[in-house]
């Protein structure tokens, strides 16, 4: 790896236990400039409580995250000030407009133009729908607009929890697409959690398994793929590792 590469996140000993016991559980990991980062784990494994605590949406028990060198618990300002995110479902306002529903978001951050709102509409292939109200939007549609609302301000780092839940395959393939391109026209950094193996895989070029709170095992994807068959192989051969399955 560059040594002169950026470390955009840092993620050290985070930890946070619910009342009935789940959670995580010391989870590190750091991702670079350019990276899009896979944490990859099964329903309930962790990956939104983790994700929650990276963007103030909650607190952690102990540990802490970085952002561009800012901690989160001392400068939140500054921590998210290059950050863009949806964390759970994209909500719309149904009867506006898809331009209507940027409109809105650009409120939250200064010097963002009608101009600007127009790129991201490109950049997500909504710009032929910038007039419809997103009430009639497919689900593909509303993941679309969900990133195009998260790049408005043309953050450094996008953090997508599961954005291609309920998509179909080629809404897949169209997200995946989306991601890569933003990577290589805009260098952004992602992190991007999902329980779908075969997508990882094909997405993301650096990957953390998560597993019951835990995280198992971090490794780029070419590593990954020079010594296992598929990145599926990979993941049962960590879980059975580290005792399940
Ligand atoms: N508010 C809460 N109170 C108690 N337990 C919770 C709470 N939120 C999550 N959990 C539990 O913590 C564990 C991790 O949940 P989390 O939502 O972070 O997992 P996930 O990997 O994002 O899964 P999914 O893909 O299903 O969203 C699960 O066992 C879940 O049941």
């Amino acid at each position: 790896m560059d040594k002169n590469m950026e470390k955009v996140l840092e993620v050290s000993g985070l930890t946070k236990t619910y009342k009935n016991k789940r959670g995580i559980y010391d989870i590190n990991f750091e991702i670079y400039r350019g990276e899009i980062f896979g944490f990859l784990g099964p329903n309930g494994a962790g990956k939104t409580t983790a994700m929650k605590i990276m963007t103030g949406l909650m607190r952690a028990d102990s540990g802490d995250v970085k952002i561009f060198g800012h901690s989160i618990h001392d400068s939140f300002e500054s921590a998210m000030e290059k950050v863009g995110c949806i964390i759970e479902t994209v909500e719309s306002y149904p009867y506006m407009t898809a331009y209507e529903n940027l409109k809105q978001a650009s409120r939250y951050y200064r010097d963002i133009d009608d101009k600007r709102i127009d790129e991201v509409l490109e950049i997500t292939g909504l710009i032929k729908y910038k007039a419809e109200r997103t009430k009639n939007f497919s689900l593909g549609m509303k993941q679309r607009l969900g990133i195009a609302s998260s790049i408005l301000s043309r953050p450094e780092l996008v953090i997508l929890d599961e954005p291609l839940n309920g998509l179909d395959v080629e809404g897949m393939v169209e997200m995946r697409r989306l991601i890569k391109h933003l990577s290589d026209t805009q260098n952004s950094t992602f992190l991007i959690s999902s329980h779908l193996i075969h997508d990882v895989e094909l997405t993301c070029n650096k990957i953390g398994i998560i597993l019951d709170g835990k995280m198992l095992s971090i490794d780029y994807t070419d590593n990954i793929l020079a010594n296992y068959a598929s990145l599926e192989n990979y993941f049962i051969s960590e879980v059975e590792r580290n005792g399940s399955i």
